[in-house]
């Protein structure tokens, strides 16, 4: 049987009310050793706690009884007046009745043990509450909807279709023409590995949205990149010189564009140098613009003619600075100016735009971590080698149809290839 913990729910400091969480079997009776007369669950109730003969607070109480709960266990919630010294000495009390402070994620942990949900909801739990713009918190809430946790049922669903299959040939193999298992696992397996060559491909949005898009401006010394940086950042974060080679490291600001998260990257202006500082710079430019989503080529006036095909790609963006100096841009691209602003609120729009073609989707991603992205890949790869011994070697390939679900598995935790596998033999005919 688990302990009973408790934590502050609410940030600790000052505030107009302070929750403290508890959870575990012995809430029941820590609420009474407050001399909190147990209120109906569910039903937020004010109660005078004390302890040892003193009044700590008249608090607002709520009880939940088990599984009828965030934890699936007994638990409450106690909303105090939200004082340091209220807090302190609710804590204090707690402690002293034999509860313990609890781990961090230690409900959610709970949660998920007991089966309120699935790791890939607990992870979706913590996301939301890191979720800083209104797409990190929209993806987060869809995936503690279930919405991630819904694509992997239905991969594992195919695939326990297909090792089914596999499995009563090997069982039963006298029965069926020789080509059975072909004409039946075959094209299972296949749509399978079509939708999962598909959800990889299509791994880079989750992780966009969560972790932030990064953006990395990159160009030749003295274009105008620092000065671009503060421009789109709003402030003075970098320093900008008419000296070349200013920048050396490389400098990130966090913002926020159309409603996601950018991680903007300001780097040393490339060119052959001598400086070993200068040259540490220039490689650290070069890694950070290729491991970017997407890369402005910052290009000055007086820049040479260049083939960028080293440090750009093909769907990248140019864009011309220093326009109040009377350039005109020599070809496509942006035409924007740090001094005056002119061009950056289009600037801006376009990467916007840009943002919402990368990231919104009109299907919930399958892949919002690197965990997520990596077990996609096990499976993927075994399968692979499962189509191939299907024909002849059908044990060895349960085998791989296995590590299969047992990857997936791991994406949503728990539930034993075994387990789903008597769900889905149950619907199975004897001899079939
Ligand atoms: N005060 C408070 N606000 C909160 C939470 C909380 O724990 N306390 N939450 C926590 O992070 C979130 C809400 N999530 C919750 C999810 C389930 C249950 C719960 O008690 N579930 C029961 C009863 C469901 C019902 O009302 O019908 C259950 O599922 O059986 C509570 C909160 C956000 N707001
Ligand atoms: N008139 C004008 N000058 C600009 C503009 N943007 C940058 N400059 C000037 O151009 C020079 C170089 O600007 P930076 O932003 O430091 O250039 P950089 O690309 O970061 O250069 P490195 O860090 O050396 O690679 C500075 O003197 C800036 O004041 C602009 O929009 N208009
Ligand atoms: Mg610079």
């Amino acid at each position: 049987m688990s302990d009973t913990i408790y934590a502050l729910a609410t940030p600790p400091g000052r505030g107009a009310v302070a929750i403290l969480r508890l959870s575990g079997p012995g809430t029941d009776s820590a609420l009474s050793a407050l001399s909190v007369d147990l209120p109906e669950p569910r039903l937020a109730s004010v109660r005078t706690l004390r302890h040892r003969g003193t009044a700590l607070d008249e608090a607002l109480v709520i009880r939940f009884i088990a599984p009828h709960s965030y934890t699936g266990e007994p638990a409450a919630e106690l909303h105090l007046h939200g004082g340091r010294a209220v807090v302190e000495a609710v804590s204090l009390a707690l402690a002293d009745i034999g509860l313990r402070p609890a781990e961090p994620g230690e409900f959610t942990r709970r949660a998920f043990e007991n089966g309120r949900m699935d790791l890939a909801q607990a992870e979706a739990v913590a996301d939301l509450v890191d979720a800083e713009t209104s797409a990190q918190a929209a993806q987060a809430l869809g995936q503690l909807d279930g919405a991630l946790s819904a694509t992997y049922a239905g991969f594992r669903r195919d695939l326990l279709t297909a090792l089914a299959l596999v499995e009563a040939e090997i069982d039963f193999p006298d029965e069926d023409v020789p080509d059975h298992l072909a004409r039946s696992a075959g094209p299972v397996l296949d749509r399978l590995l079509t939708d999962i060559s598909a959800a990889l491909a299509d791994a880079d949005r989750g992780r966009r949205v969560r972790e932030g898009y990064r953006i990395v401006l990159i160009g030749e010394t003295n274009a105008g990149k620092s000065a671009l940086f503060n421009a789109l950042v709003q402030r003075e974060a970098a320093i900008v010189t008419p000296i070349a080679g200013t920048t050396r490291d490389v400098l990130d600001a966090d913002l926020v564009i159309g409603g996601y998260a950018v991680t903007l990257s300001d780097t040393a202006g490339l060119r052959e140098t001598a400086d070993p500082v200068e040259v540490e710079g220039v490689r650290r430019a070069r890694a950070r613009a290729e491991a970017a989503d997407l890369r402005l080529w910052v290009r000055g006036p007086g820049d040479p003619e260049g083939d960028a095909s080293d440090f750009v790609q093909p769907d990248d963006l140019i864009v011309w600075t220093k326009s109040d100096l009377g350039g005109q841009g020599k070809g496509e691209g942006f035409l924007v100016s740090a001094t005056t602003g002119e061009g950056l609120d289009h600037l801006q729009k376009a990467l916007a735009r840009r943002l919402a073609r990368d990231l919104a989707g009109a299907d919930f991603p399958a892949v919002t971590r690197e965990r997520h992205r990596r077990r996609l890949v096990e499976a993927s790869e075994a399968l692979q080698v499962a189509r191939a011994r299907l024909m002849d070697a059908p044990e060895l390939a349960g085998e791989d149809l296995r590590r299969a679900a047992e990857a997936l598995g791991r994406v949503t935790g728990g539930i034993g290839v075994e387990d789903v596998l008597g769900e889905v033999f149950s619907t199975f005919c004897i001899g079939k």
